[in-house]
Formats: structure tokens, C-alpha cells, sequence
């Protein structure tokens, strides 16, 4: 938009809402207010009060410490408490997180990466600018940036932002529980990502969550040049925060309301130790189809709504044994896979250390063999007949997904997880770029 980069003398530009801007021009004594008829990417709706600085020529550690610092000040300032229904730093960190994977997830053939664009008016990125700069719950990434915008990149500024709130987001981890790893992301970050202006072409780059496994691959395994392992690692970011109608039009938290705000392996327990039955037009859109908790531990006044997307549970499961059919929430119940669950003894150190004992929700876990029961607790005591195997999603004791070995290493191994993604989140947000790092 031209009237952007010719805002000089006279002129002031100003967030107005999503991506669009108001410009307002001072001629004499007569002021004319506008707002820009295309989008603006997030490099105009973050004020600077210098000029901004494209590209970042030098950073230090006492740089990317002095932003986290910043960051993870503003994430503090929100309550800690969490109820089945609002958890504020869940939904902060989980805004701010998700603007750097719908950043980077535009890669493709040497385009797009975290380059700082995104299409803010595209639906799929509802919910973002509030967390960017117009502020959620009161407070946005815009206050800490405008004190580093003179020397650092949006671009890099958006990385370390996700960053800082994964970390933080961990220390709820570790201080609970000292024999759990902490998170190093500065020993590994590198600077020097362009701010791009424009980036048009990002639009129906972002995987649609109905698309399942086709989708993750498009964009994570051939776009990104992640493997099936990487991608299911970088997709534990999903332990942060949650779906909003408003927004996505998907709804529910991917695990209880409280474990939200943990940054854990909290996703992968899920896929595999709780059972997931098809919920198909979420609030009447028949194009919004999801998984919800279905089993014994499903209580969604007490602990909050629990929802995966098929492009969540398709890496590990699939439609039908072989594991040609890929999982489809849609089609799924007329294709008589009613439910995705897997045996228990392949999760058996994951329910131990990290679920309180608990299997699909109870700590009376049935025998390897009695897979009825198994069933009757993962998807309902009304399928605990013998002719109920039949509304599996593939066979419970061998899923098809393609990434499921990674899956369960991840759910009964968190530093296995921890340390394959941060491999693919430095491959996820250095694509594009070539990067240096900080000096110490
Ligand atoms: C196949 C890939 C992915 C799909 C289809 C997908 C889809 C979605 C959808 C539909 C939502 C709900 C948004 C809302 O209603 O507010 C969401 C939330 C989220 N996504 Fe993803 N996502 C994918 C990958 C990623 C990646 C790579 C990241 C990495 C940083 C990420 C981070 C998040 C976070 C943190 C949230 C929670 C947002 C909040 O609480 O505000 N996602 N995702």
C-alpha cells in the first residue's frame, strides 16, 4: 500500500484494528483520518519510536536476555490462575507462540520463514494482532519492542519472544518438579532474519487442521524439510493454549485448562493415554470437525474442554488398520472409527511419571490382554461388547500414523522430546535465513 511508505512529514500511522492501519495526516490546522484499504503486515502495526531496524547487524547475549527479561515481565504481570474456562497466561504464551509458527510455517522453496510477515486479516490468523499490539488481556509484545526496535529485527524480536514464553512457560515445570530438564534456547539462537514488508503469497500457505496428514506433510516434511519426527516434536507446542471458536472456529483446550500453561509432553500423553471420539461441525460449522475427550477422565466442567485437530492425532493414528486412510474427524464416525485409543502398555512409563498413574482417565488400568475393557474405559462403557472392536481407529495395539513411534517415545520420554524439538525449531525458524550467533 503506497500510502503506507509515503506517510512522512505530517503523517502518523497507528494500529487500527487486525491489519489494517489509521493514517493521519496534519495539513495546517485541518487533520484527515484514513484507514489503509489492504492489509498491513506487523512491521507497521508495531511502533517504533526511531526508525526499525530491518535486519539486526550485532547482537550479545546480554541482548537476548534483556528481551526475555522484557517478555517474560509482561507474561508475569498476568494471574497465574487457571479455571476450566480462562487460563490468561496460557492464552498470552499461546498467542505469542503461535504468531511464530504461523510465521514460519510459510516456508516454501526459499520464500517466506520467520520473516515477521503475516496476513493479520487472514481468517487463519484471528486472534494474533491482540497479543502483537493491540493487547490481550491489557498487554501485548508492542511495549517491550519498541524499546529494541531500533536495533533488532521483528523478525528476530518474534523468535525470542516465542522463546521467552516457553520458557517461562517451563519454569512451571521445573519448579514443581526439580528432576525435570529446563530449557536452553539461548545457547542455540542465532540472529540476523530480515523483516519482510509484504509477504502476499503466505495466503492458503498455512496447513488447514481438517487437511490431517497430508497437510503436515505439504508443509512440514516437503515445505519445511522437517522429518516426520521433527514435525511431530515441533507440534508439542500445542501443550500452550488453546482452539477459540472466535478465532479458528475449533474450541477446547489440548489438554486440561491447568497443564496449558505448562510447556511439557503433556500433548503426547494425551494422544496416547486418553481416548478421542469424532465431533463433527464444532458449534454448527460444518466446516470445523475435531476430536474431543471421550473417556473415563473426560470432565469438562471440572477440568475444561479437551480437543485435538485431525492434523494433531492423524500422527499417530489413522482411519482404518492398514494405515492407508488417513484420520478425518468429518467422515470419520460413518467410517466406523469412533474412537482413537492405544494399549496401555505401550504408554506404561508415560502414565506412571507423568499422569499420576492414570490411563484414559483411570488408575484402575485393565490387563494387557482385556482389551474390552481397555476399550469401555478409553471410549465408553457402552462399547465394552466383543463386536465393539469394530469402531477402533486402526488396531489400538499397532497405529499407523506416521509418526507414531515418535509419538510414543515423546509421551514416555520428555527429554527425548525436548531434544528433538529444539533441533526442529532452530531448522523451523532459521529456513531462509543464513544467521549468526550471539556474541558473548
Ligand atoms: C499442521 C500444523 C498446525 C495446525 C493445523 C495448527 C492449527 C491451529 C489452530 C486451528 C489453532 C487454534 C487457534 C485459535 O482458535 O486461537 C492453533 C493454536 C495454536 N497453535 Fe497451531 N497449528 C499448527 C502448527 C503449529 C505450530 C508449528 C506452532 C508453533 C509455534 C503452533 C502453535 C500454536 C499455539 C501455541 C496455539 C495456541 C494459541 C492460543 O492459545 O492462542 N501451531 N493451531
Amino acid at each position: 500500500d503506497d500510502s503506507l511508505e509515503t506517510c512522512g512529514a505530517g503523517c502518523t500511522l497507528s494500529a487500527g484494528s487486525r491489519g489494517l492501519l489509521q493514517i493521519e495526516k496534519t495539513m495546517g490546522n485541518q487533520k484527515e483520518t484514513t484507514t489503509s484499504t489492504t492489509w498491513a503486515s506487523p512491521y507497521y502495526m508495531m511502533t517504533c519510536p526511531g526508525t526499525q531496524a530491518m535486519t539486526t547487524q550485532s547482537m550479545t547475549e546480554a541482548d537476548y536476555d534483556n528481551i526475555t527479561a522484557e517478555i517474560q515481565a509482561l507474561y508475569n504481570s498476568l494471574p497465574s490462575t487457571c479455571t476450566p474456562t480462562e487460563c490468561p497466561q496460557a492464552d498470552w504464551a499461546g498467542c505469542v507462540l503461535r504468531m511464530a509458527g504461523h510465521d514460519f510455517m510459510d516456508y516454501k522453496d526459499g520464500q517466506g520463514g520467520a520473516d515477521g510477515c503475516v496476513d493479520l486479516t487472514d481468517a487463519d490468523n484471528l486472534g494474533l494482532a491482540e497479543c502483537l499490539f493491540t493487547g490481550e488481556f491489557g498487554i501485548s509484545i508492542a511495549d517491550a519492542y519498541q524499546h529494541f526496535c531500533q536495533s533488532v529485527s521483528l523478525a528476530d524480536f518474534l523468535v525470542i519472544a516465542a522463546e521467552a514464553v516457553m520458557s517461562a512457560s517451563r519454569q512451571h515445570v521445573t519448579l514443581e518438579d526439580s528432576s525435570r530438564s529446563t530449557i536452553d534456547f539461548k545457547s542455540s539462537f542465532k540472529f540476523g532474519r530480515t523483516t519482510a514488508k509484504t509477504c502476499e503469497w503466505a495466503h492458503g500457505r498455512l496447513p488447514n487442521p481438517e487437511n490431517s496428514c497430508s497437510a503436515v506433510q505439504e508443509t512440514f516434511v516437503e515445505s519445511m524439510g522437517l522429518t516426520w519426527g521433527q514435525a511431530a516434536a515441533l507440534m508439542g507446542v500445542h501443550t500452550l493454549g488453546r482452539a477459540q471458536i472466535a478465532n479458528s472456529g475449533y474450541n477446547g483446550w489440548w489438554s486440561s485448562a491447568l497443564m496449558s500453561r505448562k510447556f511439557n509432553n503433556d500433548y503426547y500423553v494425551s494422544i496416547l493415554a486418553k481416548g478421542w471420539g469424532p465431533e463433527v461441525a464444532v458449534a454448527g460449522n460444518a466446516q470445523k470437525n475435531q476430536w474431543k475427550r471421550v473417556d473415563a477422565g473426560a470432565n469438562e466442567t471440572g477440568l475444561g474442554k479437551e480437543m485435538m485437530l485431525n492434523t494433531d492425532l492423524c500422527l499417530a493414528f489413522t482411519m482404518d488398520d492398514a494405515g492407508t486412510v488417513e484420520l478425518d474427524a468429518a467422515t470419520a464416525a460413518s467410517a466406523e472409527c469412533k474412537c482413537t485409543w492405544g494399549v496401555p502398555v505401550a504408554v506404561s512409563t508415560a502414565t506412571t511419571k507423568y499422569e499420576e498413574g492414570r490411563f484414559c482417565g483411570s488408575t484402575n488400568i485393565p490387563g494387557s490382554s482385556n482389551f474390552r475393557q481397555q476399550r469401555a474405559i478409553c471410549c465408553g462403557e457402552e462399547f465394552d461388547g466383543r463386536s465393539d472392536a469394530a469402531i477402533d481407529c486402526g488396531l489400538p495395539i499397532d497405529p499407523k500414523g506416521p509418526a507414531y513411534e515418535s509419538i510414543k517415545k515423546f509421551a514416555n520420554n520428555e527429554d527425548a522430546w525436548l531434544r528433538v524439538f529444539k533441533a526442529a525449531w532452530r531448522t523451523a525458524t532459521g529456513n531462509g535465513f543464513s544467521l549468526r550467533r550471539l556474541r558473548s
